[in-house]
């Protein structure tokens, strides 16, 4: 058994040696310690092996790790690599199940992919409905800046509560009490941190969690997902006794319950719930606040922007129509979401059927990670791809152009359904702020750009002067 776990399959990709019950995890663990991320610790690994398909074994899991155009389109649109892994770890990211549309796959992802997005666009989800929403919470925003006037703001303040509230409309039908918002998105960083804490240990040894439930961080993942699950439930009970006006997501989804529909449970709405709010929450807000955070470190590009807001919009309310006139702070938001790209390593993936990728035969059941983040700086593509320049996105008669090579969202069947909210919602907050205020520095010394890698690229605190345009 322990020589048969050390010896690599015929024709896989090349890294680091394999020991027995822990595979090369602690190659992986000393480059991801060594470099500050896992993202920046594998792509060092596969530099080192001069390989654009790195090849692993993290305890008895395989993993892949793949580089390049090429082979990143591949997995991302053959379908042999649309599977999602299932281990402890993942189905307790699940609420304990494998349910849901981000872990899950076969029918039922297929099934229910398709009903969520269905049934999010008939409640307005990429519609007008949809940009009066983001409208709302914009000028929210520019409320709590204005009630805040001369004092730093940390844009975490306010910033996540604003995509929480429209993803929560879409999915529960009502604006949230400011106290349950404040609540949920504690308990959603709590988790998040949690899970990054806890992820090696429960992960390679999954049952470590029965001799060290605390320290292993298996019980405070418990807690904080029954609190997240009670929040959901009590939403979907709310429902159930029609004490919601209109229409939103839960509405149909209990309607389809009703049917008997054999996938359709209250176990599996809870978990769309949660990956919809998971998906969309921080992502988005890290987005705006890596752009709120460029232009203040660049003045320069911050007074084109506005000029730019000025000479088309003038006072007018942003809306995602303007995007296409708005070519320069368009061009300056696409090129945030290469820099900072926001999942560097998106997926993971599951082999579903023995496979070829660059000449490497990839066994069934390998986990595959697909390496964006890498894409987004590849010299081979991007002209001097270390500088920060939006013009890389503007051809030369002006217009916008957008690249082929731009995965900030993923691609083929498994794109992330909750783009059009995001890059909408980016948009119009973005333009909405900068319309009104010059962002300044608030306290002399410039907050680094370095960001914080986990699981999503995020900026490291910082806060910001907000003055307000005469
Ligand atoms: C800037 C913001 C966002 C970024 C950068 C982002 C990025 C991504 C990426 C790269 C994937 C694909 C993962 C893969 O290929 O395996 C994905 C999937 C997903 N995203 Fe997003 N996302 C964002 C916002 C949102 C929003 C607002 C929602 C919800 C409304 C959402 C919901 C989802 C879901 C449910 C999936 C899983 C899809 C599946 O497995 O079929 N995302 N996202």
């Amino acid at each position: 058994y322990m020589l048969k776990s050390i010896v690599k399959p015929k024709k896989f990709p090349p890294g680091p040696s394999w020991y027995p019950f822990f595979g090369c995890s602690n190659v992986v663990q000393n480059m991801s310690k060594k470099y500050g991320s896992q993202w920046k610790g594998l792509s060092m690994l596969a530099k080192e092996y001069s390989t654009q398909v790195l090849g692993l074994k993290l305890g008895r899991d395989l993993v892949i790790v793949v580089y390049g155009d090429s082979n990143i389109r591949h997995v991302f649109t053959e379908t042999e690599f649309e599977g999602r892994p299932d281990n402890f770890f993942l189905r307790l990211r699940c609420l304990g199940k494998r349910a849901g549309i981000t872990f899950t796959d076969g029918p039922v992802w297929r099934e229910h992919r398709q009903f969520t997005v269905k049934h999010l666009r008939n409640v307005g989800f990429g519609k007008t409905l949809m940009e009066k929403e983001i409208q709302n919470e914009m000028n929210s925003i520019l409320g709590y800046i204005e009630r805040n006037n001369n004092k730093p703001i940390n844009p975490k303040n306010v910033l996540p509560s604003a995509v929480m509230n429209v993803l929560w409309k879409y999915v529960a039908g009502e604006t949230i009490r400011e106290d349950r918002l404040k609540t949920m998105l504690d308990l959603f960083n709590a988790r998040s941190k949690a899970f990054s804490m806890a992820g090696s240990w429960l992960m390679l040894i999954p049952w470590c969690r029965f001799f060290f439930p605390n320290l292993s961080g298996y019980s405070l993942i418990n807690k904080l997902n029954q609190q997240i699950s009670d929040i959901i439930e009590e939403a979907i009970k709310k429902h159930k006794c029609n004490a919601v006006e209109g229409n939103d997501f839960i509405y149909s989804f209990l309607e389809e319950i009703n049917k008997n529909k054999q996938t359709y449970t209250e176990e599996q709405l809870k978990t769309i719930c949660l990956d919809l709010l998971i998906a969309g929450s921080q992502t988005t807000s890290n987005v705006l606040e890596f752009a709120l955070l460029t232009v203040l470190r660049n003045q320069v590009i911050q007074q084109k922007i506005y000029d730019e807001i000025i000479h088309v919009l003038g006072n007018k309310e942003p809306c995602w129509t303007d995007s296409s006139r708005l070519t320069y702070t368009s061009a300056f938001l696409l090129e945030v979401q290469r820099y900072y790209t926001i999942v560097p390593l998106a997926g993971p993936r599951r082999v579903l059927d023995d496979t070829m990728i660059d000449g490497y035969l990839i066994p069934k059941e390998t986990t595959v990670l697909i390496s964006v983040g890498d894409l987004h700086f590849d010299p081979e593509i991007w002209d001097n791809p270390r500088a920060f320049q939006p013009e890389r996105f503007i051809d030369e008669r002006g217009i916008l152009k957008n690249s082929n090579h731009m995965y900030p969202f993923g691609l083929g069947r498994r794109r992330c359904p909750g783009d059009s909210l995001a890059k909408s919602f980016i948009f119009i907050t973005f333009v909405g702020i900068l319309q009104k205020y010059k962002v300044d520095c608030s306290n002399g010394i410039l907050p680094t750009d370095e960001p914080t890698i986990g699981l999503i690229s995020a900026p490291k605190p910082y806060t910001i002067d907000f003055v307000l345009r005469k």
